[in-house]
């Protein structure tokens, strides 16, 4: 397989604020805001995606760094996969850091699946995405690198309708896979779980507080409702807030440690999502989801087949006992229901099933200046509303970005 990105551009290191235009705001997520920009100090005016992130907290400040270290290490990697970003460039203020990475114009998986008819997808498409994730998970974890958030909404499509993974915030190096894996301690996960709220979306607030006695942890980041919600006013999609605790595994609720195998239960999580339109251990509350998540089995309806065995094997609670944990995606591209696929020739030889509608020429007008925006919401009392503003019942009160 040829690997190497889509013919992005080549922008500065240095992210040049004053050379960009924002037409629109693409996504809102807990930690920031994703912008679709404009260079138009370049010759051929090209787009990027710039994410917006302010220094709030240590933790945004934190998770901002890794993000982009991560993505540094993308970018010099000297093989680069096809299925995940690469930085394009940054920019730090003592307020807030931007980082630019190349457009997905297709959006993310989460919309597309809620855009078909039936809410699912047909099995020849969950084959393609799901061999070109597990290619983008191999090269995280051949890097040392757990994605740990893999969900719809992180999976973006290209406008050449290939997969490319985003958000790396949550991700972490563990040491990197060498025969069987074991489970390893998380500090990060001790730390959060003594300290921190920030880490809501993967812990359950019930379970902890009991444990540590610990006031209860806002749920503001994790609503599984939330995630079928997806508003398009103006161009613009708010999904801050959406959930991950329906892709939990089980051992990251038991807080005994994980590894990779995170990954391949998340996998498991999403393929279920792809076929049936809903993620399999949703309960009421969270609590009830990670209920679910820690003793019910998946249930499938109609005869059992290669993808429901696919599915069954990820999503066995044992991690040492679950697809991948041993031999990594290798074991996963072996199963029947991929096993089929031409991995060396994916970009070339599978043609992917959704092709974005390209949208340049409405793309090339208006914007607004970032620097400017951001100068504004500085002084919100005195600052006009952005027209760019997401819709306010989208808006969570909690969000520190709200006005970006
Ligand atoms: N390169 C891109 N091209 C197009 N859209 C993008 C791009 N990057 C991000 N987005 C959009 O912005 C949304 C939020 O991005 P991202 O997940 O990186 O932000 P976040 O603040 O870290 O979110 P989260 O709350 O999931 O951590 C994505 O779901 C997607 O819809």
């Amino acid at each position: 397989m040829e690997l190497s990105p889509s013919s992005p551009p080549s922008p500065p290191e240095i992210l040049n604020l004053d050379s960009i235009r924002a037409l629109r705001i693409l996504g809102k997520g807990a930690a920031g805001t994703v912008f679709l920009v404009r260079d138009v100090a370049s010759v051929s005016s090209s787009f990027f995606a710039v994410k917006l992130v302010h220094k709030s907290s240590a933790s945004s400040l934190r998770r901002a760094r890794w993000e982009i270290e991560v993505l540094r290490r993308l970018s010099t990697d000297s093989l680069q996969n096809p299925f995940l970003p690469r930085l394009l460039s940054s920019y730090e203020s003592p307020e807030f850091f931007a980082w630019a990475v190349p457009y997905c114009s297709g959006g993310d998986l989460n919309v597309l699946l809620r855009r078909q008819n039936d809410g699912v997808f047909s099995s020849s498409v969950i084959r393609f995405y799901v061999a070109e994730i597990v290619v983008a998970l191999e090269h995280l974890h051949s890097m040392g690198i757990a994605y740990r958030d893999l969900k719809p909404e992180n999976i973006l499509i290209q406008q050449s309708g290939h997969v490319t993974l985003t958000d790396f915030d949550l991700s972490r190096s563990l040491k990197k896979p060498t025969g069987p894996q074991f489970c390893q301690p998380d500090p990060e996960l001790r730390t959060i779980r003594t300290k921190s709220r920030s880490f809501s979306r993967w812990i359950s607030s019930a379970a902890e507080s009991n444990k540590t006695g610990l006031k209860k942890t806002r749920s503001a980041r994790v609503n599984p409702i939330n995630r079928r919600k997806t508003s398009f006013s103006s161009g613009e999609r708010s999904n801050s807030f959406v959930g991950t605790e329906e892709y939990v595994s089980p051992e990251i609720i038991r807080g005994h440690g994980h590894d990779f195998a995170v990954d391949w239960w998340a996998l498991g999580v999403l393929t279920y999502e792809m076929m049936y339109g809903e993620t399999p251990f949703i309960g009421k509350s969270k609590k009830e989801t990670f209920q679910n998540v820690l003793v019910k089995e998946p249930e499938f309806a109609g005869k059992p087949n290669d993808l429901t065995d696919l599915i069954q094997r990820l999503l066995v609670k044992d991690p040492s006992r679950r697809l991948g944990s041993h031999r990594g995606a290798a074991e996963i591209k072996e199963h029947s229901f991929i096993a089929g696929v031409s991995w060396d020739l994916l970009t070339e030889v599978l043609r992917p099933p959704f092709i974005p509608l390209r949208d340049d020429g409405e793309l090339t007008v208006g914007g607004f200046d970032i620097k400017e925006h951001l100068e504004k919401l500085r002084t919100p009392s005195s600052a006009p509303q952005s027209p760019l503003r997401s819709p306010p019942h989208m808006c969570h009160k909690n969000d520190p970005f709200i006005d970006f």
